[in-house]
């Protein structure tokens, strides 16, 4: 027999499984306050979770809220809760190398927990990478592109002090689209609050707000049409009910984007049933993992809905893995707001991610392609290092 053709003899018939799960919460101040509708942020609470594998390889994972139950109903806490009690019981013995399949006996034992499951998905599938050599992009069907543009959040509360940093972020060419955050103040307040930062700004950077669901829908009427005229392209959920948004798409030139509405391929497939919106903010966490999230996206093309690439202000984690991620969506017409990481000041990566020229690089690497500087993560976790040098009053 022509030797080319006998079948391979199998290396090993014992595949990897999970061994261990472990999890960290670290707290990371913010370089100014993060001034959101819902929340002020002065620092991010990261979960991290690290899957360790009977091959010896560790998957990491991050889960992240945003003003910890301030957006939705898990917060970092939770997430470490219910993955060191329930998750990790359904995890440990299994095989660790069919991701998918794994994911599917978690969702078979927990309900919810969507955030808390992208986390965990995030871990197996950087353990997958790096056991078979691969950047997480591949596992998730191939990148498209190996750099994606990043918006940065103008949200100091200050119209001054948002200009300045929005000029400063133009001369380091890091940033050329900014997302204002608004709705804590009255409606006429913030639009002229976006109308002075656009007329500073000019055609030198775009002006798009996000107003975290805080208009009712007559506020939302009055402001987008003015928005509109002020220069902003792209307005966010301005209000939380997909009905009410329904009825606001394209009745102003100015596009409208889903965010808290789209919690998954579900909600996805109902908001453009309904043609609710122009575009959408895809979030792993909110999608429930990578998977989920390609699912969502995959929806929008096939309803000729937008993409664009959001943020639930992860760390450098959960940074990466949506990077991955929206490397290989087909579209991302919007670009991505996966600065997380530049809002922090510590970094916890041994080598940080590379922002530039206005994008982020894909990392190339196996897995997530990163690396975590241990060191920092014990000096940063909450019952770490720093807790027993702290100083009174609490300052390092
Ligand atoms: O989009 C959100 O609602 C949350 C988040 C994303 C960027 C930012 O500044 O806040
Ligand atoms: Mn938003």
């Amino acid at each position: 027999m022509n030797k080319s053709f006998a079948p391979l003899a199998p290396t090993s018939d014992i595949r990897p499984v999970v061994s261990r799960v472990e999890t960290v919460i670290v707290d990371l101040p913010t370089i100014r306050p993060h001034k959101l509708s819902v929340a002020t942020m002065n620092g991010q609470v990261l979960m991290l979770v690290r899957v360790h594998c009977s091959d010896g390889i560790v998957g990491i994972g991050e889960g992240t809220t945003i003003g910890g139950l301030a957006y939705g109903g898990e917060s970092p806490e939770s997430m470490k809760t219910n993955i060191d009690t329930w998750f990790a019981p359904v995890m440990v013995g299994q095989d660790a190398t069919q991701v998918q399949a794994l994911m599917a006996r978690i969702g078979g034992m927990v309900r919810e927990n969507r955030f808390a499951k992208s986390a965990v998905e995030t871990a197996l599938l950087d353990a997958q990478g790096k056991r078979v050599g691969l950047p997480v992009s591949e596992l998730l069907g191939g990148r498209r592109r190996d750099r994606l543009p990043v918006a940065w959040t103008l949200a100091s509360g200050d119209t001054a002090r948002d200009i300045a940093e929005a000029e400063r972020m133009l001369d380091l060419r890091r940033h050329r689209v900014f997302k204002l955050k608004i709705g804590a103040r009255g409606v006429r307040d913030d639009i002229a609050h976006v109308a002075a930062i656009k007329a500073a700004l000019g055609d030198r950077a775009a002006v798009r707000v996000d107003v975290n669901m805080a208009w009712s829908e007559g506020e939302a009427a009055f402001g987008m049409a003015a928005l509109a005229d002020a220069g902003c392209e792209l307005v966010e959920q301005p209000v939380a009910s997909t009905a009410a948004l329904t009825r606001l798409v394209r009745r102003f030139p100015v596009a409208l984007m889903a965010d808290e509405s789209l919690t998954g391929p579900e909600s996805a497939f109902e908001i453009a049933r309904v043609q609710g919106a122009d575009v959408f903010a895809v979030k792993l966490e909110q999608s429930g993992g990578a998977f989920n999230a390609l699912r969502v996206a995959a929806i929008a093309e096939a309803a000729g809905i937008g993409l664009y690439g959001g943020t639930m202000l992860e760390g450098a984690v959960g940074t990466a893995i949506s990077a991955h991620a929206f490397s290989t969506f087909a579209n991302l017409q919007w670009g991505t707001e996966l600065f997380g990481p530049l809002l922090l000041t510590e970094e916890i990566l041994a080598e940080p991610l590379d922002y530039g020229d206005f994008e982020l690089t894909v990392p190339r690497g196996p897995g997530l392609g990163v690396t975590l500087d241990e060191d920092r993560v014990a000096f940063f976790a909450r019952d770490g290092i720093r807790k027993t040098i702290s100083l009174p009053g609490g300052k390092v």
